[in-house]
């Protein structure tokens, strides 16, 4: 068995205390046995008058549940089905429950510090389309990202201008941003991985872009055919004229937990490339976990060590979800202060360089959580989905996105 194989665990993390952190940046205003208590039997440990609301909008919160869960059990599917119509879910969980101050007041007490508004950056439309089989048809992917645009969320990610003998299913990137560079209202960044993706970018109309690093060397190598020391002089030219040029430079990090060749990463080395990237002048700096094989324990010790040298205002998760951890690991993320999360529609994605990397984790179900949290997004849930159902039609396949094919099947 390899050692991507089994799931890092805390015992194999190196000096920092994990538990230590995870205590540092958790709540300590609600025991786990209480939260339990809260959530399940309703308990009346609350005192002040704020908790109180708390509790009486938990029993309305959970009555509602207990209907919608009861009811096709005796035999009244008919009042499920509208119950539990998807875009009445949606309007009532994502517009109403998220706009709740009762909500928001629980969420605190639980999970004290996370943030209110968190900053969602669609990457579907390149990290999940460089990794398809089929070249996508150009309309189709212009045509995706404006109807993303439309649901409300502030960054799209539209194209790379890399090699397209390396990434062919992008070798569109001008055409695309042409079509789009009048879109005033969205973000559209574009990945460069040198002066010359930098340039052609520009001159397709591209007001912003992204650079790409690796924490592991052999990822490096592989994906951009260099060293990591080889990239920070190549991005440092390419952060400076773009600076030069007024264009915003986020910067990723890859394999922040581990790598496909190396196995685990060191926080430490993490930390290493995300604080060049950012003293070089990125103004965000992505934190991703390419091979998804993250769990909470193994991002909190990463994240104590980014954060020590980078702002936390100032970086984002970026989680590929093979093991099923993007959700607990975005979570965890929003505990320690985390307000920027990446993801994909429909979880499309997976890099053409790390081999076992599957899909980002979708934009659905990241939006269906932090809603469920009241947290807000600004984004259409609905709209998402319908955005979700477009792409998966051309592609031919089912969503990657469990709260996409759960509505879908109400
Ligand atoms: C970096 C290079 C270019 C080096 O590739 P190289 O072969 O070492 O470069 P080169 O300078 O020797 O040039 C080779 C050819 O590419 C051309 N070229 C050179 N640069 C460009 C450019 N910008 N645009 C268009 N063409 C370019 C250049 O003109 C030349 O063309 P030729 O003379 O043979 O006809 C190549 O390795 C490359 O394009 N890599 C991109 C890989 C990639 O896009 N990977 C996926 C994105 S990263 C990712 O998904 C991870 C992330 C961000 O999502 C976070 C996470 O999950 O971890």
């Amino acid at each position: 068995m390899s050692s991507l194989e089994e799931p890092l665990g805390m015992d194999k993390l190196p000096s920092l205390s994990t538990v230590d952190l995870f205590h540092r940046f958790s709540s300590n205003g609600c025991s786990t046995s209480g939260v339990e208590r809260c959530w399940v039997e309703g308990n009346t440990s609350t005192s002040s008058n704020d908790d109180k609301a708390d509790f009486e909008y938990v029993q309305g919160v959970f009555a509602w549940r207990h209907h919608a869960r009861d009811t096709p059990q005796n035999g009244n599917h008919a009042a499920y089905r509208n119950q539990c119509d998807s875009r009445h879910l949606a309007s009532r969980q994502h517009n109403s429950y998220c706009n709740d101050v009762g909500l928001q007041n629980i969420t605190n007490m639980i999970f004290k510090g996370i943030p209110k508004y968190v900053k969602i950056v669609e990457v579907g439309a390149r990290d999940g389309l460089q990794n398809e089989k089929n070249m996508v048809p150009t309309s189709v992917k212009i045509e995706l990202i404006q109807r993303l645009v439309s649901t409300g969320l502030s960054v799209v990610e539209a194209t790379a201008f890399v090699s397209p003998k390396w990434v062919p299913q992008l070798a569109d990137a001008r055409e695309v941003i042409e079509a789009l560079k009048n879109m005033d209202t969205t973000r559209l960044p574009v990945l460069v991985p040198n002066l010359k993706g930098l340039e052609a970018a520009v001159a397709a109309g591209a007001k912003e872009i992204a650079i790409f690093a690796s924490a592991s060397e052999s990822f490096s190598k592989s994906n951009i055919n260099c060293t990591i020391e080889e990239s920070f002089s190549r991005y440092r030219a390419v952060v400076n004229a773009a600076t030069k040029l007024n264009i915003r430079v986020r910067g990723y990090v890859s394999c922040v937990i581990g790598c496909p060749v190396e196995g685990m990463i060191f926080p430490s080395k993490v930390a290493h490339v995300a604080k060049e990237l950012y003293d070089m002048g990125c103004s965000e700096i992505s934190l991703g976990d390419t091979i998804g094989i993250g769990t909470p324990g193994t991002v909190i010790s990463m994240l104590g060590a980014v954060m020590s040298v980078v702002p936390v205002e100032k970086l984002a998760v970026h989680f590929h979800d093979t093991y099923g951890q993007s959700l607990p690991n975005i979570l965890v993320s929003l505990q320690m202060g985390i307000s920027i999360v990446d993801s994909s529609i429909a979880g499309l994605g997976g890099c053409p360089y790390a081999k076992g990397a599957s899909g980002n984790v979708a934009t659905e179900d990241v939006v269906y959580m932090l809603h469920g949290l009241g947290i807000q997004t600004n984004v259409d849930l609905g709209k998402l989905l319908q955005t979700g159902e477009f792409i998966c039609k051309h592609l031919g396949r089912r969503s990657g996105s469990k709260a996409a094919i759960a509505f879908s099947q109400i």
